[in-house]
């Protein structure tokens, strides 16, 4: 469990220090208040990435030359500080150099409103969902994965400079290279959608009687990739770039048969959305033995108030919930934290 967060110079915070008493802790305040970037900042330190920005000059405090987050668990102390020279990590004082050493410590599963890209974004979106979730569960996947982007950037340059009658025999090697990485990539991702529908399965009825699936929608199989990088080279060559494989891949959740992006309502998609992440922290559950932080950034909006009240009444009890809104809610069981504007 997070018992407190020391924030320093992250986006509108310049200094803020968060005690969390209960299992259960509900951040209110107005609009602008930095609600949402208390959740940004913890799952920046799980991750070392922002849900919401790929520019991460933006999560310091503007006209300040560096922001740092300091996290206190049960168990551990996370200290991690960015800069203009970068990102600096410590777990207990002790700082990893690799930032793979630092990312799946403290875990956590957030839900945000930009996570409704995950059906109505680009591929692209669903992809850095699939690798940057599976990646922490199975480190075989982030080697993989980490192969698979050099190698197919080595390609890549090589195409931009032979011509289709040059000897393919390095373009050839590093076909195989990229295979060898591919075609795991492509068996972890069956694996992890299968796993990650099962729980799905048993989640998403809780609150509608509608049918959902995820449905993996590979580039190519296994055994297309291989035919491909053996005997499509003079189509890479003359478009200059490696057009078939994984970094291709996407996925769409079926909804009733048909696709979600298109069928399911706002409100229908952020309840798929919702569900997904909670089968997510049941598959992180089930992997690990950690405890995983539920982090819920602005969850209940657009839901009607019947799904309201399911979703907070199905909300798993057995792991540290931080959420926000606008509203203030009630209850015994829950934390509340007021946030005042700061700036
Ligand atoms: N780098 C930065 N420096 C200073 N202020 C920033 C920076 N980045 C964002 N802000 C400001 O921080 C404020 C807090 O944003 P945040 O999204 O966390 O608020 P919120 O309480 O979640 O709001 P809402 O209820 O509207 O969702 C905003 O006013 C935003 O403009």
């Amino acid at each position: 469990m997070i018992k407190k967060l020391v924030l320093k110079n992250f986006r509108n915070h310049e200094f803020i220090e968060l005690k969390f008493e209960k299992p259960f802790v509900y951040i209110h305040g107005i609009n602008g208040s930095g609600k949402t970037s208390v959740l940004e900042s913890i799952y920046f330190c799980a991750t070392t990435k922002s849900h919401r920005t790929a520019d991460e000059k933006e999560l310091i405090l503007r006209n300040e030359p560096f922001m740092q987050i300091k996290l206190t668990t049960d168990e551990d102390r996370y200290d991690i500080v960015l800069s203009k020279n970068g990102k600096r990590a410590s777990i207990n004082g002790v700082e990893k150099r690799k930032i793979s050493d630092f990312i799946g410590h403290l875990r956590v599963v957030m839900f945000a409103p930009e996570d409704l890209d995950l059906i109505k974004g680009s591929p692209s979106n669903r992809r850095q969902f699939l690798d940057l979730e599976w990646m922490q569960l199975n480190k075989n996947y982030l080697k993989n994965l980490n192969t698979y982007k050099n190698v197919l950037k080595q390609r890549n340059s090589l195409l931009k400079k032979i011509g289709v009658d040059d000897d393919y025999t390095f373009l050839n090697i590093l076909g195989e290279q990229l295979f060898e990485a591919g075609s795991e990539i492509i068996k972890e991702r069956i694996l992890f959608i299968e796993e990650l529908n099962r729980y799905l399965e048993e989640i998403y009825p809780l609150f509608s009687n509608h049918k959902v699936k995820i449905i993996y929608e590979p580039d190519v199989n296994e055994k297309g990739f291989k035919n491909y990088l053996q005997k499509q080279q003079k189509q890479d060559i003359l478009y200059q770039t490696t057009l078939s494989g994984p970094h291709r891949d996407d996925f769409y959740i079926d909804f009733n048969g048909f696709d979600a992006k298109s069928y399911a309502s706002q409100g229908e998609q952020r309840l798929i959305v919702v569900a997904l992440k909670l089968a997510l922290l049941k598959l992180i559950e089930k992997k690990t033995s950690k405890q995983v932080v539920l982090l819920l950034d602005d969850v209940l909006s657009e839901l009607d108030l019947e799904k309201q009240e399911l979703f907070l009444k199905h909300l798993p009890k057995e792991h540290q919930i931080l959420m926000n809104s606008a509203l203030p809610v009630q209850g015994d069981h829950i934390q509340m934290i007021h946030l005042k504007k700061e700036i």
